[in-house]
């Protein structure tokens, strides 16, 4: 971290191939900030989020994330990067053939922890935060969507992260449990953990008015009012 900036991106041009998704991006986001990311499908939030993971490189500009320097980050250093970062995505669910209790351990020990009473320490606490402890047992199938989506929060946790980008994660909630997961969110990021959430669900982004990110005609705009 510099300072309080936990995603700092200036005069960033971003590509999928050879095509120019997003040109000249400034982007700044401190600890604690609560952030949505707005833009019509195909303008590039999915991209920007690429970046900051380590999934798109960064040929221009000046970019960093959780303390790494993106512009030509060695791969072998993005495992450490993804580990300041808690991602929830669509696409990054949980395993369906272990309980919730083996998918946080299976990510614990992917990023390094061995003490077997740290990480079930460290697994109840998390799920504590998100208010899932009672479903340590309990296989994904058996949860509800939005029980399911606050065991991918927990997991997001484990490592402590400076940030949390989250893609979508309301697409497959009612609106009342959309409601409780940003709520959830909202409090993460008011215990320091930065928040930048993608979304088209408009509702929610009333319920919870905070900063907006929009990407449009191939840019970033920062700050935007929303209407
Ligand atoms: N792997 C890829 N290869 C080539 N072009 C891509 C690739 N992924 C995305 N694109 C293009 O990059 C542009 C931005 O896509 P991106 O997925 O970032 O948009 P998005 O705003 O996240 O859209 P959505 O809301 O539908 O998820 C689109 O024109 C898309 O076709």
């Amino acid at each position: 971290m510099i300072g309080n900036s936990i995603i700092k991106l200036q005069g960033v041009d971003i590509f999928q191939q050879k095509h120019l998704v997003l040109s000249n991006v400034d982007l700044h986001i401190d600890k604690g900030d609560f952030v949505w990311l707005i833009g019509q499908t195909g303008s590039g939030k999915s991209s920007l989020l690429k970046v900051i993971y380590g999934d798109l490189p960064v040929s221009a500009g000046d970019a960093h994330a959780g303390g790494y320097q993106l512009k030509n980050l060695p791969s072998k250093e993005v495992p450490f990067l993804r580990r300041k970062l808690g991602i929830v995505f669509q696409d990054f669910q949980l395993l369906t053939d272990r309980t919730v209790e083996q998918n946080l351990e299976f990510v614990m020990k992917a990023t390094g922890w061995k003490d077997k009473a740290e990480i079930a320490k460290r697994t109840l606490d998390v799920l504590e935060k998100v208010g899932v402890r009672s479903k340590l047992k309990k296989m994904p199938h058996e949860l509800s969507g939005g029980e399911q989506q606050r065991v991918v929060i927990a997991r997001a946790l484990i490592n402590d992260p400076e940030i949390i980008l989250a893609d979508e994660p309301t697409g497959n909630l009612d609106p009342d449990t959309s409601e409780e997961i940003v709520m959830l969110l909202k409090q993460i990021s008011q215990s320091g953990t930065a928040v930048l959430i993608a979304t088209h669900d408009y509702h929610i982004i009333r319920a919870f008015p905070s900063r907006i990110i929009k990407c449009e005609n191939g840019k970033v705009l920062e700050d935007v009012q929303f209407n």
